[in-house]
């Protein structure tokens, strides 16, 4: 592939901006906004959620699955961070990592409950020398107390205190990363228990998963270093009939408990959209986290792409100004590909909606809807479609020192060489 020149994306650029323009919109405002947004890469795209509690370590359970055996999954904190930096370098802009606590420099056996932030203290020194943030995800699954399919909402008293003590240690965890990185972590919590079946008691583990939730969240922690999220889900693989942390639950628990409610974009009905629901669970929470994922007919988890909706909620995003409201991470797991390149692609993918969205004549468009001319909101909204947006996302790369068009992915091909190639 001929690679372009600078000449010719500023020369593109140049004509873009006055296309714009003539609309009423500022380009160099909207890749201003874009480079103030971070995107929190989901770390465990890099190991298949496997993490790092043991060499052979297995993602189980937890009603979730990577398919694929794409070689060079990282087997390592330190190749899963070598990976995230090859990836940091093909993305513009600034931006966070997401953890599993599995994914800590554990050397040797720790139990979930005795996680301490100095298990991840080489990802503290790694994310400061970056000048990124951290967040992170206590981890409900792939454990021998998490088999029989429940956690929090355990029937045995142990086994539910022992996940109540990973969730406090996950905040803990958490706060620490805040207080040495100076920007909040947000810790979510999503537990995979339900039913493969009809269930007759659907009350009882909602009960018991309120009291877990609320004796984790019992000590306050300064939201300057740690906010607390918790993510519903409609099903999970082998959980079909029932989800005790449903939508509604955790609606209603982050509400009264003014926590963040976080919505996984592939966790509701296939004809459901986040898009439409952000507005609404934002009329009464004050910040929200969205797992931006791609479900295939169920929550697949397939790398994220520039979907009609992945632009509708950057556009809720940027028509609503929610974006200093909601965090926004992604969450996607597939093993068919080579790791790196799905992170970029995913991210990429994120900014573009982002930059489309910012891009749009918001108020003009709003101005023909409050006057009832849906002849003119429609005629505008299907010729924005062919604007020059392209061009605006090289310049923006170009300016950002990231690859511009699918240049990145010859790094990508060299760094599988080089790197992934060589792993067992
Ligand atoms: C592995 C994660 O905890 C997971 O992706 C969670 O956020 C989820 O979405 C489960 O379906
Ligand atoms: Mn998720």
């Amino acid at each position: 592939m001929q690679p372009i020149t600078t000449q010719q994306i500023e020369a593109g650029y140049a004509l873009a901006k006055e296309r714009y323009a003539a609309l009423g919109v500022d380009t160099e405002a909207a890749m201003t906004a874009l480079a103030a947004i971070p995107i929190a890469l989901h770390a465990w795209q890099g190991d298949d959620v496997r993490g790092f509690e043991s060499a052979d370590a297995q993602l189980t359970g937890g009603g979730i699955q990577a398919t694929g055996n794409y070689p060079g999954r990282a087997r390592t904190a330190d190749e899963l961070r070598a990976d995230l930096d090859q990836a940091l370098r093909l993305i513009p802009g600034k931006h966070r990592v997401n953890l599993q606590a599995i994914q800590g420099d554990f050397g040797g056996k720790v139990e979930r409950n005795n996680m301490r932030p100095e298990h991840f203290s080489r990802w503290m020194d790694w994310a400061k020398e970056r000048g990124l943030g951290l967040d992170f995800n206590p981890s409900y699954f792939s454990h021998p107390k998490a088999d029989d399919g429940f956690t929090l909402t355990s029937r045995d008293e142990g086994n539910r205190q022992f996940w109540i003590e990973h969730g406090i240690a996950s905040r803990k965890i958490g706060e620490a990363f805040g207080k040495a990185l100076g920007t909040p972590c947000v810790t979510n919590i999503w537990i995979p228990d339900g039913s493969k079946d009809i269930p007759v008691d659907r009350k009882s583990p909602r009960e018991l998963l309120a009291r877990s939730l609320d004796a984790i969240l019992a000590e306050k922690l300064d939201s300057r270093y740690n906010l607390d999220a918790v993510e519903g889900k409609l099903f999970g693989l082998g959980l079909e009939s029932y989800t005790a942390g449903s939508h509604e639950f955790y609606l209603g628990y982050a509400v009264t408990r003014k926590i963040l409610l976080c919505y996984d974009t592939g966790h509701f009905h296939p004809t459901e959209v986040v898009s439409d629901k952000l507005s609404a669970a934002l009329t009464f929470l004050d910040q929200m986290l969205l797992h931006i994922s791609r479900g295939v007919r169920w929550d697949s988890d397939h790398v994220v792409i520039l979907s009609d909706e992945l632009q509708a909620i950057a556009q809720e995003l940027v028509r609503g100004k929610y974006l200093n409201r909601v965090h926004i991470s992604l969450d996607f797991f597939d093993a068919s590909m080579n790791r790196v390149a799905a992170w970029v692609i995913g991210a990429r993918s994120m900014l573009k909606a982002l930059l489309l969205a910012l891009l749009e004549p918001f108020e003009s468009l709003r101005t023909f809807e409050n006057a009832g001319d849906y002849t003119a909101r429609l005629a505008m909204l299907e010729e924005l479609k062919t604007l020059p947006f392209g061009t605006v996302w090289d310049y923006y790369c170009l300016k950002q020192s990231a690859p511009v068009g699918a240049q990145w992915l010859d790094e990508v091909k060299q760094y599988e060489k080089t790197v992934l190639a060589q792993r067992g």
